[in-house]
C-alpha cells in the first residue's frame, strides 16, 4: 500500500543507556545536527525514547529550545496509580509531554515476562492517557527458521489490539523487530521487513478497515544504521525505524533520520 499519507517516524530507543546529563548533550547534538542539515520534522518525524529518569531533562531541552523533536518512554504501567512499586503511570508520562511509549519490546517480554495480555493492557493504558503506543513485536530465530514469522507477528498484533476502537488504531505505531536482528548487527533484509510489514497492514485492514490500515505506521527495528536504513525505508509498507544502539550516537542517529540523503543499496 502507498506510503504517501503516512509521515515516516524514526525513533531512537536508548534502552538503559545515557543518564540525564548525557541525555541533555545527546538531544542538543541531535537537534543541532538535524538543524544544520535543514531537517524538516514534518516530513520525517524524529523521536527519542530515553530512560524514565531522563525524560524531565529531555522535556526541558525540547520545550526550552523549542525543538520539533518528539519524545517518549520505553514502558508504561498497566495501572494509573496506586500500590505498584516501581511502575510508572501513563498519567505521569503525559504530564511530562511524552508523545510515544514503546510497549511489548522483546526485552520486556523476555526479561519481565510480559505476555500478550500485559502488552494489550499497556496499549490500552497508553491510549487512556493520550500517548501513542509503539507496539513492538517480532519473532525469534526459531520461528524465523520455521518460516512462521508472518503468522507470529500477526498473532501478536491481533492480541495487542483486540480491545481497541477504530479511532485509536488510526494513530497506532507498530514496530516489527525480529529478535534475531536486535543488537546483533544482523539486519533483516528489506524484503524480510516488507513481508511482515505488509502482512501487519493487511491484518489491520481485516480486523478494522482498509482506511485504518493505510493510516497505521509500521516501523522496522533491528540493527538499523545509516548504511542500511535507506534500503529498508524504500519498501512501501515500512514507514520508519525503531533504532537501538545507533541512536546513542547523535551524529549517526541524525544520519539515519536523514535517510533520504543516502543511496539505496541495490
Ligand atoms: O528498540 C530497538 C531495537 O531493539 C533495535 O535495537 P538495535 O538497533 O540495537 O538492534
Amino acid at each position: 500500500m502507498a506510503t504517501a499519507q503516512r509521515v515516516p517516524l524514526i525513533a531512537g530507543n536508548w534502552k538503559m543507556n545515557l543518564d540525564h546529563m548525557q541525555a541533555i548533550s545527546t538531544v542538543q547534538k541531535l537537534a543541532w545536527t538535524l538543524d544544520d542539515a535543514g531537517h524538516d520534522f514534518k516530513k520525517v518525524e524524529v523521536a527519542v525514547l530515553p530512560p524514565f529518569t531522563d525524560i524531565r531533562s529531555v522535556q526541558t531541552i525540547v520545550h526550552g529550545d523549542k525543538l520539533d523533536l518528539a519524545y517518549g518512554a520505553q514502558d508504561i504501567s498497566t495501572q494509573d496509580s496506586g500500590a505498584f512499586t516501581g511502575d510508572v503511570s501513563g498519567a505521569f508520562l503525559a504530564r511530562l509531554g511524552c508523545s510515544y511509549v514503546a510497549v511489548g519490546h522483546s526485552e520486556r517480554r523476555e526479561h519481565h515476562g510480559e505476555d500478550d495480555d500485559v502488552v494489550r493492557a499497556k496499549v490500552e493504558a497508553a491510549y487512556r492517557h493520550g500517548i501513542t503506543p509503539i507496539l513492538c513485536l517480532g519473532e525469534n530465530l526459531e520461528v524465523r527458521q520455521s518460516g512462521d514469522q508472518v503468522a507470529h507477528a500477526v498473532g501478536q498484533l491481533r492480541a495487542a489490539t483486540s480491545s481497541l476502537q477504530p479511532a485509536q488504531v488510526e494513530s497506532l505505531v507498530v514496530a516489527y523487530e525480529p529478535i534475531w536482528a536486535i543488537g546483533t548487527g544482523e539486519v533483516a533484509t528489506p524484503d524480510d521487513a516488507q513481508e511482515v510489514a505488509e502482512a501487519l497492514r493487511g491484518a489491520v485492514a481485516e480486523s478494522f478497515s482498509p482506511e485504518l490500515a493505510g493510516a497505521v505506521r509500521v516501523l522496522y527495528g533491528g540493527s538499523v544504521k545509516s548504511s542500511n536504513v535507506a534500503s529498508i525505508m524504500a519498501k512501501p509498507d515500512v514507514d520508519g525505524a525503531l533504532v537501538g544502539g545507533a541512536s546513542l550516537d547523535p551524529k549517526e542517529f541524525a544520519a539515519i533520520c536523514r535517510y533520504q540523503d543516502h543511496n539505496v543499496a541495490l
